[in-house]
């Protein structure tokens, strides 16, 4: 039998109510010892949490019996008065009646092995629990809700089929096999690989939503990329001096845009240097611009000799700072020397001018980039790992032909594993560890 474990699955700190949560085969023993009684299945109940005829507090308790029960175990709920002296008495209660305290993601981790969840839908959970924007709550609830076993379902089944013809023509091998048996065989596989293809190469939105869409501010050093940071972050976290090369290392916050999460990255400012600090920041500063799905330059347009716009490409935000300060003309000249397809917008952060218009085309640029009309393919790197692996195995597939149709079924049988091991059917301890312990306690 498992162990009986407690966590706090309200936030820590004094709260109005806080709940605790119990999972496993004592919840009812705790229950009966505190409150006296065992109350009706899902129904709160109102009543004194009593340890040797003192009353510790007056809680409303909930009593699941498993497997109707969100880890399908028994559990127990206490909705207790949030404070410290509460919490230590009935902690104390819990370790003499021989329960532990829960590890993180233990709770879900029961109700994944118990088959209340699969994979994906477990870490849907840890992602509703992260959500700051919009799309990452919409697209974690998808996510919850089956978004993934409803898209591989369809897959899994087709593979199973081809599975199916193909240890026919295994089982018959001096039969000839009808040339429509083999050409339907490779048509579905051809079909079917080119479904997650395209479903791979969906799949960047998904992470994008769930791990925010990456700004990087680039430019030249002094030219207000800490100032725009800042701007957009509405506080001082990067620090601002008139010294050029103040910003050493690639500085990151998450904002909100609307209904998104971005990831806004200020840079070290680009420019020839023998300090090795600095170099090594302007390394990382043009890293982060190659793997950004957005660059955001910006230039200082009260400079007097000619910008250098080398780097900046089509589809890039560029920003003319210190537009208060610019010499006439210097603008219109800048504007002139861009390359095509730049978006621009001119501020002047002293004045705290032209972000507002910055701020509305970067939450455009989110919607049309992110919108979810359709679930997407993967919000993880783990998805899109099992994707590549499975059109991996049916590229296979094909290469080897109807000579040795053992192998050819083995490649789908690998396809089939990679799909299980998405839904975590056939994955290693290691791997649930690793997922699970990302989760906050109590979930
Ligand atoms: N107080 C409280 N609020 C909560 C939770 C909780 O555990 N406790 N949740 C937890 O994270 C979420 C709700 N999710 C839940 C999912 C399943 C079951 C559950 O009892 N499932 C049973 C019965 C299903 C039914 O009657 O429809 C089952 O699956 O058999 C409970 C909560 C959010 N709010």
């Amino acid at each position: 039998m498992k162990q009986t474990i407690f966590a706090l699955a309200s936030a820590q700190g004094r709260a109005g109510v806080s709940v605790i949560r119990l999972s496993g085969p004592q919840s009812a023993e705790v229950i009966q010892a505190l409150l006296g009684r065992l109350p009706k299945p899902r129904f709160a109940t109102l009543g004194r949490l009593v340890q040797d005829g003192e009353t510790i507090d007056q809680a409303l308790v909930l009593y699941f019996k498993g497997p109707h029960s969100f880890t399908g175990e028994d559990c127990a709920e206490f909705h207790i008065h949030g404070s410290r002296a509460v919490l230590d008495r009935l902690y104390g209660i819990f370790r003499s009646m021989g329960l532990r305290h829960a590890e993180a993601g233990e709770f879900s981790r029961r109700a994944f092995e118990n088959g209340k969840l699969d994979l994906t839908q477990a870490e849907a959970i840890s992602d509703l629990v992260e959500a700051e924007s919009e799309a990452q709550r919409q697209q974690a609830l998808m996510q919850l809700d089956g978004g993934f076993r409803e898209r591989y379902g369809q897959w899994r089944d087709n593979l199973i089929k081809l599975l199916a013809h193909i240890e026919a023509i295994v089982d018959f091998p001096d039969e000839d096999i009808p040339e429509s048996l083999s050409d339907k065989i490779v048509g579905d596989i051809i079909a079917l690989k080119s479904d997650i293809a395209s479903a791979i190469d969906d799949s960047r939105r998904g992470r994008q939503i769930r791990e925010g869409y990456r700004i990087a501010i680039m430019g030249k050093p002094n030219a207000g990329k800490s100032s725009l940071f800042n701007a957009l972050l509405e506080n001082d976290t990067a620090i601002v001096t008139p010294i050029a090369g103040t910003t050493r290392d690639v500085i990151e916050s998450h904002i909100r845009i609307g209904n998104y999460t971005a990831l806004i990255y200020d840079t070290a400012g680009l420019r020839e240097t023998d300090d090795v600090v600095e170099s090594e920041g302007i390394r990382r500063a043009r890293a982060r611009g190659d793997t950004a799905d957005l660059r955001l330059w910006v230039i200082d347009s009260s400079e007097s000799q000619a910008s250098d716009l080398s780097g900046i490409r089509a589809g890039d935000y560029v920003v003319l700072n210190k537009s208060d300060r610019a010499e006439a003309g210097k603008i219109d000249d800048l504007k002139a020397r861009m390359p095509d397809d730049v978006h621009l917008f001119e501020t002047s952060l002293l004045t705290d001018t032209g972000t507002d218009a910055l701020r509305v085309a970067l939450e455009a640029h989110l919607e049309k980039a992110l919108s979810l009309s359709t679930f997407p393919a993967a919000t993880r790197e783990r998805h899109m790992e099992r994707l590549r692996e499975a059109e991996a195995c049916l590229d296979r597939a094909l290469g080897i032909g109807f000579g040795t149709p053992e192998l050819m079924a083995e490649d789908i049988r690998q396809a089939l594993s990679a799909f299980d091991a998405l839904f975590g059917r056939t994955d290693v301890e290691q791997v649930l560890d690793h997922i699970f312990s990302s989760f906050c306690i109590g979930k």
